[in-house]
């Protein structure tokens, strides 16, 4: 069965420490393909700054620019919101009966994953991903059966960072592909 990872995310803006992450599951690991889910409404995140998600999903279309093994998804476009990843989870795995969906975090999400709704439930259906993240150890999930720890390569920016950079008028070349700081410029967001 082809593994697919999902790899959620708000994406306001897709940076290149998403872009290494995707790239990295989609070639060093088991995975066949990595998908990059554009959430309209992360649950456990204020709405103030976030783009519409029709702009959020173009920039993620840019930045992949059709590279093999790396897509975009809307799928939780036409899901109930805030996004719910069990809800988009159950979703996909009755659309795609033939493929195996495999969740892919930091770990600096596993310190709220008990906070997910229906956290259990996650666990017990589906295999996780870990990749990690500075100041985040396995804790109390080093030994989940379901729960596999990556040596992805760190690379510390934030979509707060750069939109804050955006703001004061400071140049974030290199922090994001060109493609997508061309969309940025043109729309003039963030600013
Ligand atoms: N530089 C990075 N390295 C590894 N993981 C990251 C990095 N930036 C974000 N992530 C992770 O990618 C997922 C999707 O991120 P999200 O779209 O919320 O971006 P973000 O940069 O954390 O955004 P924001 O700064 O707006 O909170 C999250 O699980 C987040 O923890
Ligand atoms: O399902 C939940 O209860 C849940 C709670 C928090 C976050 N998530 C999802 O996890 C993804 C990454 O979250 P974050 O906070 O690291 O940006 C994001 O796409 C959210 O929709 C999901």
């Amino acid at each position: 069965m082809q593994k697919i990872g999902l790899f959620f995310g708000s994406f306001n803006p897709i940076h290149i420490g998403h872009l290494i992450i995707a790239n990295y599951m989609a070639n060093y690991t088991d995975l066949s393909e990595v998908w990059l889910v554009v959430s309209p409404h992360n649950p456990l995140k204020r709405k103030d700054s976030l783009l519409n998600m029709y702009d959020r999903l173009e920039m993620v279309n840019l930045a992949i620019d059709n590279t093999d093994r790396i897509r975009a998804s809307d799928i939780e476009f036409r899901l109930t919101q805030p996004s719910y990843t069990i809800d988009t989870l159950v979703h996909l795995k009755e659309r795609y009966p033939t493929k195996d969906f495999v969740l892919i975090m930091g770990s600096d999400n596993l310190v709220t994953l008990k906070k997910w709704k229906n956290y259990e439930i996650i666990l017990r259906d589906f295999f996780v991903y870990v990749y990690p993240r500075p100041g985040y150890d396995a804790g109390e999930w080093a030994e989940h059966p379901r729960i596999t720890f990556t040596e992805t390569p760190l690379m510390e920016i934030s979509s707060t960072f750069i939109r804050n950079a955006i703001k004061d008028h400071k140049s974030v070349k290199y922090f994001l592909p060109d493609k997508v700081l061309d969309f940025i410029d043109k729309k003039g967001v963030y600013l």
